[in-house]
């Protein structure tokens, strides 16, 4: 069977050609626009400095960010989908900002997690990510200046709430500055070596064993399942051994050259992890936010109408509430709650004002746009 193309007609090459001859004057333009842009956004990066003086100019605006990818999505005439344009709008900010300042941001690793999916996702793929071994020492990372940013996981849609996470927000002076989530997909990896029928060991995070649990026990009952400390983890685990699977991301299978044995094996089809982007400042109002507070409040009776209370009277739509052991063990608790709005809304500040009235303490994690990706 001949191996070259289907042979095309006189019309069909001439079409073709005049085709490609648009495309290139198109590609022309785009190409002088992105650097209009970016010469755009090296200005705005001046206006930054002087404005502050050349010393802390902060440069990552994630309101403005949001507002941009919104807009584009709002005026995509198509026909590239909606999130595949602004995907490539993300990129594009992701390279003037680059440009401006290159950004460091530490999440949880080590390289291959979900987390590092998350921070490219949310960050664009000009950003220089750092593993950092526990949740607190991303916190510490940013808190030092190290990293400008940092990345942590919060919530899974099937595993509940990353305590490590929220524990960790009651003694740090971090702020949220962003939010984004990201599909879970679990595939089956495997190194070079291992004969897919001979796997007799499985590695992966706790979770993620269990968020898989039904399709090992019905495609693989008998291999062992070893939890380990992180999906990439397991990924590195395997690359030597030749009778070993694991259980991880896309990114993992990429960066430790592994086969994708079987694709999207997690039980629930929507499964996903929410993720939260720390940083020192307070990001200004960009339409569409949400505030975390942490509140805690004495162990009595009539605590939680007198928290949950302003919300109601002041109009304001709480979308999260949990409920952690104080660490101070003086019989307070300490709640969690995400409220639609920026702190600086004047029903939120209300709000704020009347839970001070009865709470022991109220502290304002951040305001921050709504995740747009
Ligand atoms: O508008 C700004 O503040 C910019 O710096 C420009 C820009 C952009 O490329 O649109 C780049 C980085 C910021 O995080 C937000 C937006």
């Amino acid at each position: 069977m001949s191996d070259k193309p289907e042979s095309l007609t006189q019309a069909d090459e001439s079409a073709l050609m005049q085709l490609r001859e648009e495309i290139d004057r198109l590609d022309t333009e785009i190409l002088a626009l992105i650097s209009k842009r970016a010469n755009c956004a090296m200005k705005v990066a001046e206006v930054k400095m002087k404005a502050s003086g050349n010393a802390g100019a902060v440069f990552y605006r994630p309101e403005r960010e949001a507002q941009v990818l919104t807009s584009v999505m709002d005026r995509n005439p198509g026909p590239l989908g909606n999130e595949d344009m602004a995907k490539l709008f993300r990129e594009i900010m992701s390279a003037c900002l680059a440009l401006e300042k290159p950004m460091e941001v530490a999440y949880l690793g080590p390289e291959g997690t979900f987390t590092q999916q998350a921070a490219l996702k949310h960050f664009g793929q000009w950003v220089k990510t750092k593993p950092m071994p526990a949740i607190d020492e991303v916190f510490r990372e940013v808190e030092a200046g190290a990293c400008n940013y940092g990345v942590v996981p919060v919530e899974n849609s099937s595993e509940g709430i990353v305590n490590h996470t929220l524990d960790t927000f009651i003694t740090s002076n971090i702020k949220i500055c962003g939010e984004v989530e990201l599909r879970i997909h679990h595939h089956l990896l495997a190194g070079p070596n291992t004969k897919h029928d001979k796997i007799s060991r499985i590695y992966s995070h706790q979770q993620s064993l269990a968020q898989c649990r039904k399709w090992l026990d019905a495609h693989m009952p008998h291999a062992e399942r070893i939890a380990v400390s992180s999906n990439a983890e397991a990924a590195k685990r395997v690359q030597g051994e030749w009778n070993s699977a694991a259980i991880a991301g896309e990114l993992a299978a990429s960066l430790y050259d592994l086969e994708i044995v079987e694709s999207k094996i997690e039980d629930s089809p929507d499964n996903s992890t929410r993720f939260l982007i720390i940083g020192t400042e307070q990001v200004g109002p960009s339409s569409e936010d949400k505030t975390s507070l942490v509140v805690s409040m004495r162990n009595e009776p009539g605590a939680l109408y007198h928290l949950l209370k302003p919300f109601n009277e002041f109009g304001v739509d709480m979308t999260r509430l949990e409920t952690r052991p104080s660490m101070t063990g003086n019989w307070t608790y300490v709640f969690f709650i995400d409220f639609a709005g920026h702190c600086e809304d004047e029903s939120a500040i209300k709000v704020i004002n009347a839970i001070r009235e009865t709470a022991v303490d109220v502290k304002v994690l951040g305001s921050y746009p709504k995740g747009v990706l």
